[in-house]
């Protein structure tokens, strides 16, 4: 796919690996949309790319509210007069008994959401993608209720990519699965969002033990993906390297 003159839908794109994907698709000559509930980081990330001359805007948009993501859709094209790109990226880590749904609504429904909506309004081809994890391919045992909202993203992707749906309109899906990145999330195990406290600790120090590789090596994934990838695939990206992850010898 040629990426230059394209615009781009970034979820949960004002910090972190999102704000990573939104710098290395303007790189490319990508129109971003950023859509996130973060304000402040927003404005800011769309301040700096428009000082650089590029072209981008920021979106208030939070991917557990249909309407609103729906509008964010219809901005984007009024905006730039077309899209091409969705990254579905919004994601959060916490699997407290009181409150997990919300990991569910926004890591797997709020992804599900914005692929539903990209086959809507992704007019001419294109393709979807979704950050999952490492902990949705192999085990977070830290964590059950976020590695099956990851897994469950890494599934969908790879169903809706081989589906009637997608392939019938020229739309390719993806899945990047990154293992332990540098950014805020990794700081939210200082909180209460175990479903067993006394795993906070242990988790704690051992994401403290493991090499947090850059959100940079993320996005330089997904811009070969998008570039090179068949749609359905899933990519891991572990120590700053990537590689596509095979599935086809599951059943030999
Ligand atoms: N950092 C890591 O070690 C890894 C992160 N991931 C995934 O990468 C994705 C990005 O996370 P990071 O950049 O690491 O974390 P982050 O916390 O820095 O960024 C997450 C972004 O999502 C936004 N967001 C949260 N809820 C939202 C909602 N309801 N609607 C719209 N935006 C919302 C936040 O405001 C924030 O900008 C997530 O899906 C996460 O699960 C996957 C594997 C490893
Ligand atoms: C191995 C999964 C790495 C995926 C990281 C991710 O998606 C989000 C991480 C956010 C915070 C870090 C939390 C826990 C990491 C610590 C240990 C994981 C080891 C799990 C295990 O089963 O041993």
């Amino acid at each position: 796919m040629e990426l230059n003159g394209k615009v781009a839908l970034i979820t949960g794109g004002s910090q972190g690996i999102g704000r990573a994907y939104c710098n290395y698709l303007a790189n490319e000559g990508v129109k971003v949309a950023i859509c996130d509930i973060n304000e402040t980081e927003g404005l800011l990330l769309e301040k700096q790319l428009n000082k650089e001359e590029k072209r981008s805007v920021f979106i208030y948009c939070d991917v557990t509210n249909n309407t609103e993501f729906e509008e964010s859709f219809r901005k984007v094209i009024s905006e730039f007069g077309q899209l091409d790109i969705v990254v579905n990226n919004a994601g959060i880590l916490n699997d407290h008994p009181n409150s997990w749904e919300k990991e569910v609504e926004i890591n797997l429904c709020g992804t599900i959401r914005g692929s539903l909506l990209g086959l809507k309004y992704l007019k001419h081809g294109g393709a979807i993608v979704a950050t999952s994890s490492l902990a949705g391919i192999l085990k977070d045992s830290a964590f059950p209720i976020y590695a099956a909202t990851k897994g469950g993203v890494n599934y969908f992707m790879r169903s809706l990519g081989f589906s009637e749906a997608a392939t019938a309109k020229g739309i390719r899906t993806l899945a990047i699965a990154p293992s332990l990145t540098d950014t805020a999330i990794t700081e939210q195990l200082v909180g209460n969002n175990t479903m067993c406290p006394e795993l906070q600790l242990v988790a704690q120090k051992r994401s403290e033990r493991m090499y947090k590789q850059k959100p940079e090596s993320v996005a330089a994934c997904l811009i070969y993906a998008l570039k090179e990838a068949t749609s359905g695939s899933v990519w891991l990206v572990a120590d700053d390297n990537w590689q596509q992850i095979n599935y086809d010898n599951l059943l030999h």
